[in-house]
């Protein structure tokens, strides 16, 4: 019998307690990491005798047993992860932050990413840690990337009482004066009745504070009706370590698990008189699912202190509230078309020119570092030629002057969305295109209801300096099933002529591309070997569009 090989999953450590009942701790740390890719390893810090109503006995396991089931993983399952649950006291807390000093003083290698869930009551409402210190868990904070407290831990861990978003802010900064690298304020328990019910008919939010001194960010999605949330802050962390343990970036990673949680909630159920656990439901696919990530100068990142108030025109037209994934933005106008199939991305207008001359139907003049002065005139005429051959033609960057001369459309990049008017592109009428590498970004620009949404770089480029890595194709599928159903899709970076027929199997409606068509020896050959490339991959489901899509098409 043939075998297809897999890719090896990752391994991830849970170092946690066993939970009897099966809803939370190891059980549950460890049917996560399996849902979502990952190898479980188990460090079992103690046993409770537990159920989903009643935390009947707490046994720590002996330190000899602990330190022994950490070398004992360390000699052969090294983890890519590290996700740290239930800890019965400060002692072993310090423990485990010796061995993790112990592994650093003898050489062993750079740590893996850490997250720590500071465990310290059971969803029944029992105490599972029972020593009060308020910082039982300092001595590991150097060695844990992202600790992630619920409130009520918040305000154990740092006196504060955590009433309003300007005191969870206030609590992640002490974390962080006290060595936390990151905080993540857990937003599932907080303000029932307060500042997260906005817009959409008072709906109750349940809003996550990501906080360090270089990230601040905020997710946002409706609160799940549910009493059957045992082990979710399990869930979270292991989903977490799990997710980062396949290379994600922290904010990529976190609207995952946001998603996760989402599906886990929804789809729960109870099995004993208590809370039930959450369900385990794969790898999230669905953009309903994600979190709604609020954007600069939006009230919600305002009510956190994130933003100065913004007092511009632009203001008024970031979305604020609403329902997860609709937002009070108004829609750019929808492309004419579902797919934008090939689409050249050239610095000039003799390039605009030949390939209109060619046929190209969707291209870019992309010219950088030239003041708006010097660009005018080139821009007028590539504006000019796209309508005269009835083209889609996207202006990167100076969209003052695509509006001044009536483009088809403007493409912008992530740090451009926080500065253009925005506003002013949509009243003009012109179709906007953003810029995206990953989970985070994409769910930014979502919010903004663009014409399209561009995901890059796929594969190493040298065309343009990167600050992150190549998404790969894994990624780009996944990317397209969230994105397409709701706008088109473009994949940028890298994607020469034999890439090209993977690339489209992914599904994705675009491709754009600088040096398959700038250095070809043959432009017209490359157009369409690139046109062939989509012509003859199989077709995936993703590339369905919505009805406001395919209206145009
Ligand atoms: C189709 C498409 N996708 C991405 C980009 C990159 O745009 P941006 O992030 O604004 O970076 P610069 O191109 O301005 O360097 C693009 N131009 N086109
Ligand atoms: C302009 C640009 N933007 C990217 C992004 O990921 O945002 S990648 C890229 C360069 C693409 O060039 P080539 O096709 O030569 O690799
Ligand atoms: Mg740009």
């Amino acid at each position: 019998m043939s075998q297809v090989a897999t890719a090896k999953r990752p391994i991830v450590w849970t170092i946690a307690g066993s939970d009897s009942g099966g809803g939370a701790g190891i059980q549950a740390d460890l049917l996560t990491i399996q849902d979502l890719g990952g190898h479980g390893c188990s460090v079992i810090t103690a046993l409770t005798a537990q159920s989903s109503v009643a935390v009947d006995h707490v046994e720590p396991v002996s330190d000899i047993g602990f330190i022994a089931q950490l070398d004992t993983l360390w000699a052969d399952l090294k983890p890519s992860a590290i996700k740290i649950g239930l800890l019965t006291g400060p002692a072993q807390a310090t423990l485990l932050a010796d061995w993790f000093a112990a592994g650093a003083a003898q050489g062993q290698g750079a740590l893996p990413p850490i997250v720590l869930d500071p465990v310290l009551v059971a969803s029944s409402g029992a105490m599972l840690n029972t020593v009060e210190a308020s910082d039982q868990f300092d001595a590991l904070l150097p060695y844990v990337d992202l600790i992630t407290p619920n409130g009520d831990e918040l305000a154990a861990l740092t006196g504060v009482v955590i009433d309003s978003p300007g005191a969870v802010v206030q609590a992640c900064e002490q974390l962080l004066a006290r060595g936390a690298r990151a905080v993540l304020a857990k937003g599932g328990h907080l303000f029932v009745q307060g500042e997260h019910r906005h817009g959409d008919k008072d709906a109750p939010r349940c809003v996550d504070l990501l906080y360090s001194a270089e990230r601040k960010a905020l997710f946002d999605g409706p609160r799940i009706a549910t009493h059957n949330t045992h082990g979710s802050g399990c869930t979270l962390s292991s989903a977490l370590a799990t997710v980062l343990a396949q290379d994600y970036v922290l904010e990529d990673a976190l609207c995952v698990v946001r998603a996760y949680l989402h599906n886990g909630l929804v789809a729960s159920q109870q099995y004993g008189d208590g809370p039930g656990p959450l369900a385990r439901t794969g790898w999230p696919t669905q953009l309903e699912s994600f979190p709604r990530i609020p954007l600069p100068g939006s009230a919600l990142r305002r009510a956190y202190g994130l933003d100065a108030p913004l007092l511009t025109d632009r203001d008024a037209y970031i979305p604020s509230g609403g329902t997860e994934q609709s937002n009070t933005a108004i829609p750019f106008a929808d492309c004419d078309v579902a797919a934008l199939g090939v689409y050249p991305v050239v610095d000039s207008v003799d390039w605009v020119e030949q390939l209109l001359t060619l046929g190209v139907k969707t291209l870019q003049l992309r010219i950088k570092d030239k003041s708006a002065d010097e660009v005018e005139q080139d821009i007028a005429r590539a504006i000019a030629l796209g309508h005269a051959f009835e083209a889609r033609l996207f202006i990167n960057d100076y969209w003052q002057l695509a509006i001044k001369h009536g483009a088809y459309g403007v493409h912008l990049g992530q740090e451009d969305m926080a500065v253009a008017d925005l506003a002013a592109i949509q009243r003009a009428g012109l179709k906007l295109g953003l810029s995206t590498h990953g989970y985070y970004e994409i769910l930014r620009a979502h919010a903004l209801q663009p014409s399209y949404i561009a995901m890059g770089h796929i594969f190493p480029t040298p065309t343009k300096a990167m600050p992150s890595a190549p998404q790969g194709l894994e990624r780009l599928s996944k990317y397209v099933a969230l994105v397409q159903p709701h706008r088109p899709a473009v994949a940028i970076g890298g994607i020469d002529i034999p890439r090209a027929f993977e690339v489209a199997k992914s599904g994705v409606g675009s491709i754009a591309v600088v040096r398959a068509v700038t250095q070809a020896d043959d432009i017209g050959a490359a157009l369409t070997a690139l046109q062939q490339a989509f012509d003859s991959a199989p077709t995936l489901p993703t590339q369905t569009l919505s009805p406001e899509c395919t209206a145009h098409a």
